[in-house]
């Protein structure tokens, strides 16, 4: 199935008329491209140099100084209703993420992980307490709002976050580029720049069920990096993956926190990525057991 078929199957389905006329735009620039425009794509379209960075020439600090939390939890709780009883999942959760933060939250299966991730990434809003995301409290903000700042400071690697199966891996790299409006030509830059550096380029034109595992995980992050967010979120990055490919995914974000600044939170069952943390947030039954401050000597002695 051609870009431009797929686009019309969800046009007789969704008909969301914005997002079509950018996908169109793509298709068009696909099938221009198609005939082969000789155009370097593997030169870095995010910096104006070529140092192999994501990083844009325009990234600067997003709080006012480093001592203002970039994403602050006061009191947060999550209430689930079941039937006549209320199950709470987070109990009064009271945290400051820091700008630059290499952050993993470990803890048992139901602790509450991912109810966090949720709240941390604003996909879900507190019962009780506050999140605060650089110093907006998101529960005030309109939904359209929401969903725009999510989009631009945001990437997720989530398990759940699939992608969507009729897309090629290029395609699916370039959706997000599609929602903010990116110039067509620069998107397809980007996505392949991305896909280059997660070592997928010779897959662009597969669908996710002809990759494995570990390569769908790489299409996910490419994914995630591609309006270039100064904050990944990851649920369990490494989670089925073999060891050699979790490495790699590892050293790929651990690169991003260092080379590039970003903020990395990510909750996990995996001892193992515990080396690449900054701080160590332990969560056991919704609350917050206790947190460990890593110096890299510390993070070596585990290695
Ligand atoms: N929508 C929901 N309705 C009711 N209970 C829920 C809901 N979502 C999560 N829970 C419960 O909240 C608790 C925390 O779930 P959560 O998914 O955050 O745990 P987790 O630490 O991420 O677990 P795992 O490591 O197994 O993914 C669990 O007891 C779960 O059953």
């Amino acid at each position: 199935m051609t870009l431009t078929e797929i686009i019309e199957t969800f046009k007789t389905k969704l008909n969301p008329s914005k997002i079509m006329d950018s996908l169109e735009r793509t298709a068009s620039f696909y099938d221009e491209s198609e005939n082969g425009s000789g155009e370097d794509l593997k030169s870095n379209p995010y910096s104006n140099s070529a140092s192999g960075s994501v990083k844009s020439s325009e990234a600067t600090r997003i709080t006012l100084n480093e001592k203002e939390p970039l994403i602050k939890l006061t009191d947060v709780w999550k209430l689930y209703q079941m039937g006549e009883v209320e199950f709470a999942a987070l109990k009064g959760i009271d945290l400051d993420i820091y700008e630059g933060e290499f952050l993993v939250g470990l803890g048992p299966s139901g602790s509450g992980k991912s109810t966090l991730m949720n709240l941390l990434g604003c996909l879900d809003i507190p019962s009780k307490g506050t999140v605060f995301l650089n110093s907006k409290d998101i529960s005030e903000l309109e939904e359209s709002e929401l969903a725009r700042i999510r989009g631009q400071m945001i990437g997720f690697i989530f398990q759940s976050f699939n992608l969507i199966p009729t897309l090629s891996t290029e395609e699916n790299v370039l959706l997000p580029l599609e929602f903010q409006e990116e110039d067509v030509q620069l998107a397809r830059k980007k996505a392949a720049y991305l896909l280059d550096i997660v070592g997928l380029s010779d897959k662009r034109k597969n669908l996710p069920s002809q990759l494995s595992g570990g390569q769908r995980q790489r299409v996910a992050i490419a994914r995630s990096l591609a309006v270039n967010p100064p904050i990944i979120l990851a649920d369990e990055p490494t989670g089925n993956l073999d060891s050699k490919t979790g490495d790699y995914i590892l050293d790929f974000l651990d690169g991003l926190n260092k080379k590039e600044g970003k903020t990395i939170i990510i909750v996990t069952h995996d001892l193992e990525i515990v080396k690449h943390a900054t701080r160590v947030v332990y969560i056991r039954d919704g609350e917050i057991e206790k947190i460990e401050i890593r110096t890299k000597n510390e993070s070596e002695e585990i290695k």
